[in-house]
C-alpha cells in the first residue's frame, strides 16, 4: 500500500485553516499519499451544549458524557462539522468521504468509565480495512470520533485517542495533529523535537497541560514499528515546505519501540 498520513484536524482550529492547510494536503494527495482525516470539534460541540442549556463540564480533558451530551457531541461532530469538513475539501478538489466511527465499525468503543465519565468511550478495535478500502479507491476518509459497542451504544471519544488509534490500526507512517498552537511550546518557543520521555518530564512539570495531554499520550501510544514519529503543526500557518516541517516532532528514542 502507498504511504498513509492520519491528520486529526483540532476543534480549536476548524473554522481558522489556512488556505495552505488544503494546498499542503493536495500536495500530499498528489503525490500518491493515502489521507486520512478525523477531527474534533470540542468548541462547536460546547457553543451547542450552551444554547441548549445543557451542562457539562470536563475531567482530565474529557467531557463527561450524559445521554443528553451524547446526543449533542453526535449531532455536531457527525453531522454538522464532519460535513462541513468533507464539502469544504471537496471545494479544493479532494475526493472526501465524510464517516463516523459508528458507520462500518470503523470506531468499535467500550466504555472507559461509566460512573465517573458516561458515556465517554476507549477504542477497542478499529475496522481498518474499511478505511483500506476507501483508500484504495482513492478516497478521502473525514472521520468523526463517535464510536459504538456491540450492542450499538454509542460513545463519545476524543479526538486524539481516535486518530492515534486509527493509526496505529492501518499501521500510517506518518500522524499530525492540526491545532492553533505551532507545537509543544516552553517559555513561549517552539520545540523542535521531543522524546518520550522529555514529554514525561514536561507533563510532570506543568509545561504541557491541558488539550496539548491527550495529544501527547495519543502520540505516544501510536509510536511503533510502521510509525516513527508524530507531528504537532498548527493549522492556522503554513507547517510543510520544501521537505521541511514546522512543528513539534515527537520521537521514540531511536531504534526503540
Ligand atoms: N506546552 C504547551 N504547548 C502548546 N500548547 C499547550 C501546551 N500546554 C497546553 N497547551 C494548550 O493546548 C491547546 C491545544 O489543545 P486543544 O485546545 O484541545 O486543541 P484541539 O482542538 O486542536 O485538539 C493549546 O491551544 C494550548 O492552550
Ligand atoms: C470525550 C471527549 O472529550 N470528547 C471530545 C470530542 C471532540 C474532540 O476531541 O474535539 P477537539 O479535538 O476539538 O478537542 C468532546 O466532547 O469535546
Amino acid at each position: 500500500m502507498e504511504k498513509t498520513i492520519v491528520i486529526k484536524c483540532g476543534g480549536s482550529v476548524l473554522s481558522d485553516l489556512s488556505p495552505s492547510f488544503f494546498t499542503s494536503l493536495q500536495a500530499m494527495y498528489e503525490q500518491g499519499m493515502n489521507v486520512v482525516l478525523v477531527h474534533g470539534g470540542g468548541p462547536e460541540i460546547g457553543k451547542m451544549l450552551q444554547r441548549l442549556h445543557v451542562h457539562s463540564e470536563f475531567m482530565n480533558g474529557l467531557r463527561k458524557t450524559t445521554k443528553e451530551v451524547l446526543e449533542v457531541v453526535e449531532m455536531i461532530l457527525a453531522g454538522k462539522v464532519n460535513k462541513q469538513l468533507v464539502a469544504l475539501l471537496q471545494q479544493y478538489g479532494l475526493p472526501a468521504v465524510g464517516v463516523s466511527g459508528v458507520d462500518a465499525c470503523l470506531l468499535q468503543a467500550a466504555p472507559i468509565d461509566l460512573e465517573k465519565l458516561g458515556y465517554v468511550g476507549k477504542v477497542v478495535n478499529v475496522n481498518g480495512d474499511f478505511v483500506a478500502n476507501l483508500l484504495q479507491s482513492r478516497y478521502i476518509p473525514v472521520i468523526s470520533p463517535i464510536g459504538a459497542d456491540k450492542d450499538g451504544q454509542k460513545y463519545n471519544i476524543n479526538a486524539d485517542t481516535a486518530a492515534g488509534a486509527v493509526a496505529k490500526a492501518i499501521k500510517a507512517a506518518q500522524l499530525l495533529f492540526v491545532t492553533d498552537v505551532p507545537g509543544i511550546l516552553r517559555d513561549g518557543a517552539v520545540v523542535e523535537e521531543v522524546t518520550i520521555e522529555a514529554i514525561e518530564r514536561m507533563m510532570n512539570e506543568g509545561i504541557i497541560t491541558g488539550g496539548m495531554i491527550p495529544k501527547v499520550k495519543a502520540a505516544i501510544a501510536a509510536l511503533s514499528e510502521s510509525l516513527h514519529e508524530v507531528m504537532i503543526v498548527s493549522g492556522k500557518t503554513p507547517f510543510y515546505k520544501n521537505g521541511q516541517w514546522y512543528g513539534t516532532m515527537i520521537r521514540n528514542e531511536v531504534g526503540v519501540y
